[in-house]
């Protein structure tokens, strides 16, 4: 009762960060709005950069600067890096067996260690060269034989489509042309599991009553028939996998990968944790999360972007047709000649961070952000999106103006809390040079071969930046971007 009594005037003698008022029962869940990083960033301009909000009973805060991030993510990143518990990520990752959403601990470290050192690993990422080269050339000849009937394409049906099989062969070995899954297939399973892994349950939000609403709204239902189907695809390759074993493959695919270290440890006596068939299914469900949408988006923005403004079209255009000259096939070894590309991605990360508000986190222990108290297991965000376009650390901040990367040495990879695709710290994307490698080529590409108009005789303002609503993991565009390609040639 002691005890009791002193955490209790303790807690009373904290300061909390400043944050909105709070509905009884509710709390801020209505002041989210359909955008929540943009309703959030509003909102930061009134209380500051560290707030403090409640999701239903759920304690929640965002921080909305680069030196706030900078605590959450390098000062206080042991403390920041937990992650909540929540019904439909913990049925998708096979109850946290996963690396994205387990929560830190033994568990998550050896998980990590596998995507870092075998997985994502610079050799296996090289290893996969000839898989994105293929499907960016297929991508790339389906468009030109469009353009000869002269209607726009839709751009971002295409780009979903690659990054949807350079992961398929990435991860399973084989493309899903063909495979039970065709395109469309995949791409609603896959929408439909962002969704599940992007939201709460009532029951998380909403004590004693939250599961009465979730049962009522089927949300529990949903997330049940997703994870099945997933199951039992994830269940198929893994078997198809198995029965070629010993056959001679030229190429290792993830799930090759696991299964190979599945069987060292199962010889080996290692007191290790030991990689079960959930545990596989688990990482091939975040790969599915973490590695498509993502690319494609990005890829989606910045041609979205590329159209609006011509004159950057055009710039990056001279500089990928002079580098490459009529030679025409561009390869991953031409992307370090390719600067101005390059700080066009930098310039779609800023604008267009695909997850505008990272993976959200739980906080481990009690940690002080800004002069605040932030307790254990806070639910905790870091809204890149809003820091992307603060004018403290952009000047006009809403122009696309990939020029501002000349000597300038801010980069993505979570050393700069201006600027945070990836996010930072213990979390950061273990994706990245997977991800990078996949935008880089595609976008080269798209501007090697083809010039962009817009339909209709459309203006570059009249196109459609809105973000699509829904919950989600990422932030993808409203509309399809519809553009007319008119095919490139070389002159002699
Ligand atoms: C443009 C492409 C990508 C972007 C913008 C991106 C962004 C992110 C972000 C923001 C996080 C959360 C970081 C944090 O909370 O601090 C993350 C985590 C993660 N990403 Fe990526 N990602 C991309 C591509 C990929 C790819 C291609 C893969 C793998 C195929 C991947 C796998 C992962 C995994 C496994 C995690 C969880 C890491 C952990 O919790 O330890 N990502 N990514």
């Amino acid at each position: 009762l002691k005890n009791m009594k002193k955490s209790q005037k303790q807690k009373q003698q904290q300061q909390l960060p400043p944050g909105p008022p709070k509905l009884p029962i509710l709390g801020n869940l209505l002041q989210l709005g359909e955008l929540p990083h943009q309703s959030l960033w509003k909102l930061s301009k009134k209380y500051g950069p560290v707030m403090h909000l409640k999701l239903g009973r759920i304690p929640y805060v965002v921080v909305s600067s680069a030196e706030t991030a900078r605590e959450v993510l390098k000062v206080h990143d042991l403390e920041c890096c937990g992650k909540a518990r929540l019904t439909g990520v913990g049925k998708l990752s096979y109850n946290y067996l996963d690396v994205a959403f387990a929560p830190y601990g033994d568990h998550w470290r050896q998980m990590r260690k596998l995507c870092v050192m075998e997985l994502f690993s610079h050799k296996r990422v090289q290893s996969f060269q000839f898989i994105r080269e293929e499907e960016v050339a297929s991508l790339v000849n389906s468009i030109s034989r469009a353009s000869s009937s002269a209607s726009p394409v839709d751009l971002s049906q295409k780009i979903f489509a690659l990054s949807g099989s350079i992961l398929f062969r990435v991860a399973f070995g084989k493309r899903f042309q063909g495979s039970h899954f065709d395109n469309h297939k995949f791409h609603e399973l896959l929408a439909a599991a962002m969704a599940v892994g992007g939201s709460f349950t009532s029951e998380e939000c909403f004590p004693y009553v939250g599961w009465i609403i979730d049962r009522f709204s089927g949300y529990q239902a949903k997330i049940e028939s997703v994870f099945q189907e997933v199951d039992s695809f994830l269940g198929q390759v893994i078997e198809d996998h198995l029965k070629a074993e010993g056959t001679k493959q030229e190429h290792e695919d993830i799930v090759d990968v696991m299964l190979r270290i599945k069987r060292e440890q199962a010889q080996s006596a290692h007191e290790e944790e030991q990689l079960t068939t959930d545990h596989i299914k688990a990482v091939l469900v975040d790969l599915l999360l973490a590695g498509v949408d993502t690319s494609a988006v990005t890829v989606i923005w910045a041609m979205s972007e590329l159209a609006r403004n011509p004159r950057v079209m055009s710039k990056a255009q001279d500089e990928v047709r002079k580098c490459i000259g009529k030679n025409g096939s561009i390869t991953e070894d031409n992307m370090e000649q390719l600067q101005y590309l390059k700080m066009i991605i930098k310039e779609t990360f800023r604008l267009h961070p695909p997850g505008p508000m990272l993976l959200p986190r739980q906080t481990i222990s009690h940690c002080k952000i800004n002069g605040y108290d932030v307790n254990p297991e806070t639910l905790l965000q870091v809204n890149v999106w809003a820091i992307g376009r603060d004018s403290r650390y952009w000047s006009k901040a809403e122009e696309f103006f990939p020029e501002r990367f000349i000597d300038n040495s801010v980069d993505f990879k979570g050393q700069n809390f201006e600027l945070l695709p990836f996010g930072g710290g213990r979390r950061i994307c273990p994706g990245i040079q997977m991800g990078i490698s996949t935008v880089e080529l595609a976008l080269a590409n798209l501007l090697y071969h083809f010039n962009w108009k817009l339909p209709n005789g459309m203006e570059g303002g009249d196109l459609n930046m809105e973000e699509a609503i829904g919950q989600s993991l990422t932030t993808s565009k409203k509309t399809p971007l519809m553009l007319l390609p008119i095919n490139y040639s070389h002159p002699k």
